[in-house]
């Protein structure tokens, strides 16, 4: 009998069983979860839809809340009828074990915007290739917004790569729901002013330069600041203080209040970063980092330009006056560096700039059905003591990464 594609069949209702399910891969572990690629053992048993799974430990209270509020926001990203390409479907989730809450989305095999960062020459992307992720990346946020979604975690590694090269965002346990804003604006496209500029970047010269003038310092961007207070939905502000440091907005971390602003701010940050190659305030700790984001104004190497200026326009501390305040992603859209770009048809017409490799052997010839580790049997073995190195045969061995 011919066995279904298991992915594939997957719907958001559909109850996964987690005994049937195989560990491919690690794909990685964040503050909450652990994100396994897997295959269903018996509807595909010859590996052929394989699917990213993400497990929560229920031993904290906080993750699992979190936990469940992502799969709610999941859910409801795929009961959308008007579903974006740029964000992610629930696939399926299981019903909760004593120990875990998991849940299913489509594996995105491109890795994340940071990998791919450090892949380029000089660490940073070139003008166009921003242009397209960044195209996608404001089409998925105006998504959430529209949406009453504040997504509240952009960062490189929240932006996954699909097969195709398009880009999916990922993990949205931080996000919160508000009420859309009151303000009319919001909901006009009327460019009253053109933020261009015209200068061309002369960029990739004076970033060396730049470069040597700032002072390296350790990564610590991994976990997102835990809630002063919880507030997963409410208003039309958030209090709760959420983020990663070098991302967090300076209303989150004065606790102003916050709406979706924050993710504009991100935004700003996040283009920086693409840029140059390193964020525009990070500090020698966290106290430094954040009195940089409230007080010092971001540097710019080299000459003025279209990109310098949107990353200036979204970077402005007060979230009144940033770009995207007063009538959403419109402005965003409207600014002169994405010129030509067409919002309508970026699936269709752009050619991704990097198309992932695809390693069918990654999948189905080194780890296969049978050699594939069960869920529970893969956490029982964390928990074991590891056998000497000269008994691990690391090309086999899906627990290397850990
Ligand atoms: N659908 C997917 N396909 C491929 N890899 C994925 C997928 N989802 C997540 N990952 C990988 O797993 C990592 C952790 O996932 P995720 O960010 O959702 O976990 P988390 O515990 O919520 O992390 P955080 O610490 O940022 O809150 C991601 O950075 C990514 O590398």
């Amino acid at each position: 009998m011919e066995t279904r594609p298991s992915s594939s069949s997957l719907t958001p209702a559909t109850n996964l069983n987690l005994d049937r399910l195989k560990v491919l891969k690690l794909l990685g572990k964040g503050a909450t979860g652990t994100v396994f690629l897997v295959h269903d053992s018996v509807s595909d048993s010859s590996v052929s839809s394989p699917f990213a799974l993400k497990l929560v430990d229920k031993s904290s209270a906080s993750s699992l809340r979190r936990a469940r509020w992502e799969i709610q926001i999941l859910r409801r990203l795929s009961d959308d009828t008007n579903q974006n390409p740029f964000l992610p479907k629930l696939l399926a989730s299981s019903s909760e074990s004593s120990e875990f809450i998991a849940w299913a989305l489509p594996y995105c095999s491109g890795g994340d915007l940071n990998v791919l960062r450090h892949r380029q020459n000089d660490g940073v992307f070139s003008s166009s290739v921003m242009k397209f992720y960044l195209a996608e990346i404001v089409c998925a946020l105006d998504h959430l917004h529209t949406m009453g979604i504040a997504y509240r975690d952009l960062k490189p590694e929240n932006i996954l790569l699909q097969e195709s090269g398009h880009v999916t965002l990922t993990d949205f346990d931080l996000s919160c729901s508000l009420n859309k804003p009151t303000r009319p604006e919001f909901y006009l496209s009327d460019p009253e002013s053109d933020p261009n500029s015209e200068s061309k970047l002369s960029h990739k010269r004076s970033l060396r330069i730049f470069r040597q003038k700032k002072k390296k310092t350790k990564s610590a961007r991994v976990n997102p600041i835990t809630r002063r207070r919880l507030s997963f939905s409410g208003g039309e502000q958030s209090n709760s203080f959420v983020g990663t440091d070098e991302y967090i907005s300076p209303e989150v971390i004065r606790g102003d209040g916050h709406d979706f602003a924050v993710d504009w701010w991100a935004l700003g940050v996040l283009t920086y970063e693409m840029m140059y190659g390193e964020t525009p305030f990070k500090g020698r700790s966290k106290k430094e980092t954040f009195r940089n984001v409230l007080m010092k104004e971001p540097e710019f190497a080299g000459k003025p330009s279209e990109l310098t200026d949107l990353i200036r326009r979204l970077l402005v501390k007060d979230p009144t006056k940033r770009l995207g305040f007063r009538r959403g992603a419109a402005e965003i859209k409207e600014h002169a560096f994405f010129r030509g770009v067409r919002w309508d048809l970026l699936t269709e017409v752009l050619r991704p700039p990097f198309i992932p490799l695809r390693d069918d052997g990654e999948l189905t010839g080194k780890v296969t059905a049978e050699s594939g580790f069960g869920i529970k049997e893969y956490f029982e073995k964390l928990k074991t003591p590891p056998l000497p190195l000269s008994h691990e045969c690391p090309e086999n061995n899906p627990f290397v990464d850990f």
